[in-house]
């Protein structure tokens, strides 16, 4: 994790960010940008020119005072009328500024939004269990409300500068000293602002892990997913006592900035106030003096007032706009990160039909967070044509193995070769497009019967054929006319309206993806664990008759199940320790044959 500790010199470098920020602002609205910018830039002029036509309205009543000029009188009233059209000018400004910043922030926030998804998207599955990464994508995520407030934070800034520059101008004219005091005044309570920022965005960033456990405490407190588990279980007081022992935390340690924050800004402003106040008696013992008109006197006075607000919120403003910039680090390191799967510069396309099947050369693997190898020395080839069952106790290594079949992981020593290329040379989408795998734990999705089955294959999702047809093959068939909308039932029951289903009709809603695409290679990691023995008999005795002339991979600890294959691979702590047919291995009498007999006398 990086420093959390910012100072002076990382706030501006982080302001580097800001110009490919403002070239992802301008791709989601370059209209609106650029009448937005239009827009401030004459906002900016009008605090001056209010107060010019001001001094020139009062130097033309104490002049009227003494002279009863009716040219001056007529020239009076325009000014006034000047002032009253400035004034609606700015109101209508300020509104329709409001507007573009909304509708800007709104625009941005949904591009960043799909930008953040489509590279998630990039990612490998390691990424995603790597617990630095997560905080990241939460940070990347989570700051979507920040960044739209930057972007308009930046162009206030901007605009306030230029109302500055117009009241400066004036104010040098005058007496260039003024400024200086000015700065004086107001530097302190900059620098202690900054101070105070630069410590809560530590805090913030030392909390990001616990954020994300307050996130997951208040998700697993109160959603339909979890109430069943939590209830029966009574946890709730568990729950809550872990999420209120972290929230008090949280609060007591930003109390303690917000406190000594509250007490310096006093001080500071006790400041500014007071560099005010010497400017202010310095400009009356010149009007006093006849040196200034009583117009000048309200102008000087106005624009050091308006000068000192405006650099106070410039100042603080530029320690929460270089917060946001900092903040855009964490969303733009996210970008960074590269997949490391990726594809070979000049990748082989997929061989149709496949040839020799896949070999695997001494492979092992270890997930990146583990000390211990979850594969290892793993040697066999899967044959064209060829269904493989894997067999062995929990955690053995069988869903990693077909993970790295997939190529979700790649190997961590010796490689996987199919028809003698390593799996690495070919192209990404092509390998994962000509496998089809359905996971244990696949997804449920919050969707439609028919959704939920064409997700095995997005692109035919308009093939009602193919959907009747591969809910026909994994018998989910007979639960769409079961359900009252049918194929078009919402499931789930996140949803107005959505029917939840049985564990067991869940799986065979997932199993019909498989048969959704024309895969050369299907891999069924054990999804048929919860349907009962009948069923999963059925349901694999179809899949060993549709998937004819393909390969296939089962996990089950059904032996049932696995007998239908042509050859069984028993593992043992990542390593292979039998392979053969069902009665070689019973010939042989080792680790297969003490499974197999352990659940025949649980049968009887
Ligand atoms: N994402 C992960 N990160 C770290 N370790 C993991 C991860 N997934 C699995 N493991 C570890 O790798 C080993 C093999 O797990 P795997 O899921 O391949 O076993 P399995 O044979 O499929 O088990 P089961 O029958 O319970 O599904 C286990 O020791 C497990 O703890």
């Amino acid at each position: 994790m990086t420093n959390p500790n910012v100072n002076f010199k990382d706030r501006l470098r982080a302001l580097r960010n800001l110009p490919a920020f403002f070239k992802l602002v301008w791709a989601s609205g370059r209209a609106m940008m650029a009448i937005n910018i239009v827009l401030r830039f004459f906002k900016a002029a009008i605090p001056f020119l209010l107060l010019f036509v001001g001094k020139l309205i009062i130097d033309r009543v104490v002049h009227l005072n003494q002279t009863h000029d009716a040219f001056a009188e007529s020239y009076l009233w325009k000014l006034v009328a000047a002032e009253f059209a400035l004034a609606l000018l700015s109101d209508g400004l300020s509104r329709a500024i409001t507007l573009m910043d909304g509708l800007l922030g709104d625009r941005f926030a949904n591009h960043t939004s799909v930008r953040i998804m489509e590279h998630a998207g990039l990612l490998d599955l390691d990424q995603f269990e790597d617990a630095t990464f997560y905080d990241k994508l939460e940070r990347a995520r989570q700051q979507t409300a920040g960044r739209t407030i930057l972007l308009s934070q930046v162009m206030s800034q901007v605009q306030d500068l230029i109302t500055v520059g117009f009241l400066a101008a004036g104010l040098i004219a005058f007496n260039p000293w003024l400024i200086i005091l000015l700065i004086v005044a107001i530097l302190p309570a900059f620098l202690g602002e900054s101070y105070f920022n630069d410590q809560t965005y530590a805090l913030s960033r030392r909390q990001t892990p616990q954020r994300r456990e307050l996130d997951y405490l208040r998700y697993i407190g109160a959603s339909d997913e979890t109430a069943k588990e939590i209830k029966m279980f009574s946890l709730s007081r568990f729950i809550i006592d872990r999420f209120k022992a972290l929230s008090d935390k949280f609060y007591l340690d930003s109390k303690r900035i917000a406190i000594k924050r509250s007490i310096w800004g006093t001080l500071f402003a006790l400041l500014g106030s007071l560099g005010y106040y010497g400017a202010y008696v310095f400009i009356i013992q010149q009007t006093v003096s006849g040196a200034l008109s009583i117009g000048e006197l309200t102008f000087l006075a106005g624009s050091f007032r308006q000068l000192r607000s405006l650099l106070e919120t410039i100042l603080s403003r530029f320690t929460s706009v270089s917060q946001g910039a900092i903040y855009l680090s964490d969303f733009f390191d996210f970008f960074k990160i590269r997949p490391r799967i990726q594809n070979a510069d000049r990748p082989l396309p997929f061989p149709d039909p496949i040839q020799q099947g896949f070999t695997f050369e001494n492979v092992g693997f270890k997930y990146t967070n583990s000390e211990r190898w979850a594969n290892r020395h793993l040697h066999f080839t899967l044959h064209p044509t060829e269904k493989l069952a894997l067999v062995g106790e929990n955690g053995a290594g069988k869903s990693t193995l077909v993970k790295l079949l997939a190529r979700l992981y790649d190997p961590s020593e010796g490689r996987i070769l199919l028809d003698g290329h390593d799996l690495r040379e070919y192209d990404l989408n092509d390998l994962r497009k000509h496998i089809g795998v359905i996971f244990q734990d696949f997804l449920r999705y919050q969707m439609t019967f028919s959704q939920n089955i064409a997700a095995g294959n997005i692109d035919e999702q308009t093939n009602k054929e193919l959907i009747y047809r591969s809910a026909s093959q994994s018998m989910a068939d007979e639960l769409a006319g079961k359900l009252p909308g049918g194929y078009e039932q919402m499931l789930g029951r996140r949803f107005a309206e959505g029917v939840e289903l049985s564990g067991g009709e869940w799986q065979k809603v997932a199993i019909a993806r498989a048969y959704m695409r024309d895969a050369q290679l299907v891999i069924l990691d054990e999804p048929t664990s919860a349907l009962d023995a009948r069923a999963e008999f059925q349901v694999f005795e179809r899949f060993t008759e549709l998937t004819q002339g393909k390969m296939a991979v089962l996990i089950s600890h059904r032996f049932s199940t696995v007998r239908m294959a042509d050859r069984i691979i028993v593992l043992d702590k990542g390593e292979i320790t039998e392979i053969g047919t069902h009665e070689e291995l019973l010939a042989k009498g080792g680790r297969y044959t003490e499974l197999f007999e352990l659940q025949k006398m649980g049968y009887q």
